[in-house]
């Protein structure tokens, strides 16, 4: 990735969430999966989401990402306000502006690894640009790669395709929820440095969800929930130290009410 291809790239903030909260069913049985919560993330930055099982993460991110709406506050992406789309122009932006990277990659199988890459431009009726999909495929490292279907690819190519096709639109923020979930330890960390090269070098906006503090210590910031809120924040994080945290958080949370 040396040549810096014009990448969308804003000064300041990508995603903003204010007073954010979901809560699912009502009455006694209501959960509270946000609440009122606040968060920037800031533009050509990787950030990581990490918190205690059930703490909001995949609620937040599917917010963010306009994979679901809160039940009340607002979400920006770029310069738009989620919740003033309607459905079609929803599913527009995250097609156009939005990457998305799952832990279980989400390729389709019949289609080869270059048709699974430019899928969302196909969608879309838009032709790939050939010298940024060729910068692409070689970033992640599958220009030989390109006419096998997923089922012939390793774990980690096919997260790999995933990352390019997340790159190939030139998102606004790319949304990666578990990405190394189900990758052995040498994989991960090779999609985990795509993650980070596309950010230092193409100024993409990266958001990541995740349980690993080794994957976490890869982002510029880490953000911790509890309890559907945003409760502590790492800049320049180290594995030790977001295990510090953790550990606090989940001593917080076994903690007897009012015993601190
Ligand atoms: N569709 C749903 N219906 C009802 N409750 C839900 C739903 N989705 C999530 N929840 C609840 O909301 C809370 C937050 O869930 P969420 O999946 O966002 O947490 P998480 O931090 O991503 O957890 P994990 O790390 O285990 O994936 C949890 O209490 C969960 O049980």
């Amino acid at each position: 990735m040396s040549i810096a291809p014009p990448v969308h790239v804003t000064a300041g903030v990508a995603v903003t969430a204010r007073s954010l909260r979901k809560q699912y069913g009502t009455g006694p049985a209501a959960v509270v999966a946000l609440d009122d919560l606040d968060v920037d993330f800031a533009a050509g930055r990787f950030t990581a989401i990490m918190g205690p099982s059930g703490s909001g993460k995949s609620t937040l991110m599917h917010c963010l990402a306009g994979l679901d709406r809160p039940t009340a506050g607002t979400v920006r992406v770029g310069d738009t306000e989620l919740g003033r789309l309607d459905d079609r122009r929803l599913t527009l932006l995250r097609r156009d502006r939005i990457g998305f990277v799952f832990q279980k990659f989400n390729l389709l199988p019949a289609l080869r690894a270059e048709e699974n890459i430019t899928l969302p431009l196909d969608i879309a009726g838009r032709r790939p640009d050939p010298a940024w999909l060729r910068q692409v495929v070689a970033a992640v490292g599958l220009t030989d790669r390109l006419r096998h279907r997923p089922a012939e690819l390793s774990g980690g190519q096919q997260q790999r395709v995933a990352v390019a096709r997340a790159l190939i639109t030139k998102p606004w923020v790319i949304f990666a929820d578990e990405p190394t979930g189900n990758l052995d330890s040498r994989a991960g960390a090779e999609v985990l440095r795509l993650l980070r090269e596309a950010v230092d070098t193409l100024g993409q906006t990266v958001v990541m969800v995740t349980h690993d503090p080794v994957a976490a210590a890869h982002a510029d910031r880490v953000v911790f929930l509890a309890d559907g809120r945003l409760v502590r924040e790492l800049a320049e994080p180290t594995a030790e130290r977001i295990l510090d945290v953790l550990g606090r958080l989940d001593t917080d949370a076994t903690a007897p009410a009012g015993g601190r």
